[in-house]
């Protein structure tokens, strides 16, 4: 069984103050981007984890692999354990930057939790699917759904946004990752010492400039509020930051807690342009051409049956209006 999951950026990432749980307060327009992982999930003799691509060193091969974790929460949820479930290979491909900013260990977990229902054949609806994902990560959700998506809450709540036009982006991948919790916390921080302007506007005004196709207007709205954290972790990132817009983006943010810096561009010509400009320009370590939105994780190839193509469940959710 495999099956194909997104990146994403965050256009829209407005974050509010620490809630009791130690989660904060979200507003974000995330889109699924062209950037992929490709998880296979087949019964075995006995079970294992591989991992090939993109930071493959850095990802973990045992239960702390987001992937691995997606057994354990669909045994809990059949009330059963991993053993009675039986022994399973996985394998991820991996394209996503690790600890990138892009919800690369997220959209991992999504691939296992589809390919293992699948696999399994259990009866799961779309909202138990999705409950389920949140138990893995605020992103993994979206990971899922893909396309473009309000998410509030701590992320993990989603509004689907209708959006008919495809919007080309680069991507600026950093030597060294950036841990998600450590860069809430530098945002804490400095908004203790003396509360940053917020980054983030309105989100309705760019959903509607998502609406509208037109990457000049929504270049002017995007805006991350965890941005002003990742680059006081990683000052250089201001560099790669002007660097994407010298090379003719235009707009550039770091994509989620980063490093990755997403750049938005005109057209998928120009995107081409960017990229190799921003390759020679020696600010990061390897610069990637993505366009979205896409779907969200996908059975592309099962074994017996057909193809699954759509995912089990209704394909039209509720949608925020533009
Ligand atoms: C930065 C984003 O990628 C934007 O979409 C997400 O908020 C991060 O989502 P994620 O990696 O799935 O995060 P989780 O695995 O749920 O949480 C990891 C850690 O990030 C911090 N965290 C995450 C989500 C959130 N709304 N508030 C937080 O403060 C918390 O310290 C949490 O312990
Ligand atoms: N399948 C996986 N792929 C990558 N990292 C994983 C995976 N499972 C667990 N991890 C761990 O999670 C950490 C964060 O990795 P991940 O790639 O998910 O970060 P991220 O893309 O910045 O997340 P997000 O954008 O959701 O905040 C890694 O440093 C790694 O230790």
């Amino acid at each position: 069984m495999t099956v194909t999951v997104p990146s994403k950026i965050n256009v829209h990432l407005a974050v509010g103050p620490a809630r009791d749980d130690g989660y904060h307060e979200l507003t974000t327009v995330f889109q699924a981007l062209s950037l992929t992982d490709t998880v296979t999930v087949s019964a075995a003799e006995e079970s294992s984890l591989q991992v090939r691509g993109e930071g493959e060193k850095a990802v973990p091969r045992d239960e702390r692999n987001l992937a691995w974790r997606a057994i354990d929460v669909l045994a809990e949820h059949l009330d059963t354990t991993p053993a009675e479930l039986g022994p399973v290979q996985i394998a991820l491909e991996k394209n996503i930057p690790v600890a990138g900013g892009m919800a690369g260990g997220s959209a991992d977990a999504a691939g296992a939790l589809l390919g293992l229902a699948t696999l399994w054949k259990l009866d799961l609806s779309r909202d138990e699917l999705t409950r389920l994902a949140a138990k893995l990560g605020s992103d993994v959700p979206f990971s899922l759904l893909g396309g473009t998506a309000l998410g509030t809450g701590r992320g993990e709540e989603l509004l689907p946004v209708l959006t008919r036009h495809t919007f080309h982006w680069v991507l600026a991948f950093a030597q060294r990752g950036l841990s998600t919790p450590r860069v809430y916390k530098e945002l804490d921080r400095l908004r203790e010492a003396g509360e940053p302007p917020p980054a983030a506007g309105d989100h309705d005004v760019v959903i509607e400039a998502l609406a509208s196709g037109d990457p000049h207007r929504l270049a002017e709205l995007i805006g991350n509020d965890l941005q002003i954290a990742a680059v006081s972790l990683r000052p250089n990132l201001r560099r790669t930051l002007r660097a994407g817009v010298e090379a003719g983006a235009l707009a550039g943010l770091v994509s989620g807690s980063g490093p990755t810096c997403a750049f938005l561009c005109e057209d998928a010509e120009s995107a081409v342009q960017v990229s190799a400009r921003l390759s020679g320009a020696g600010v990061c370590r390897t610069v990637r051409v993505a366009s979205g939105p896409v779907h969200g994780a996908r059975v592309v190839e099962s074994d017996g049956g057909p193809p699954g193509g759509e995912p089990p469940w209704d394909p039209t959710p509720p949608q925020a209006h533009a």
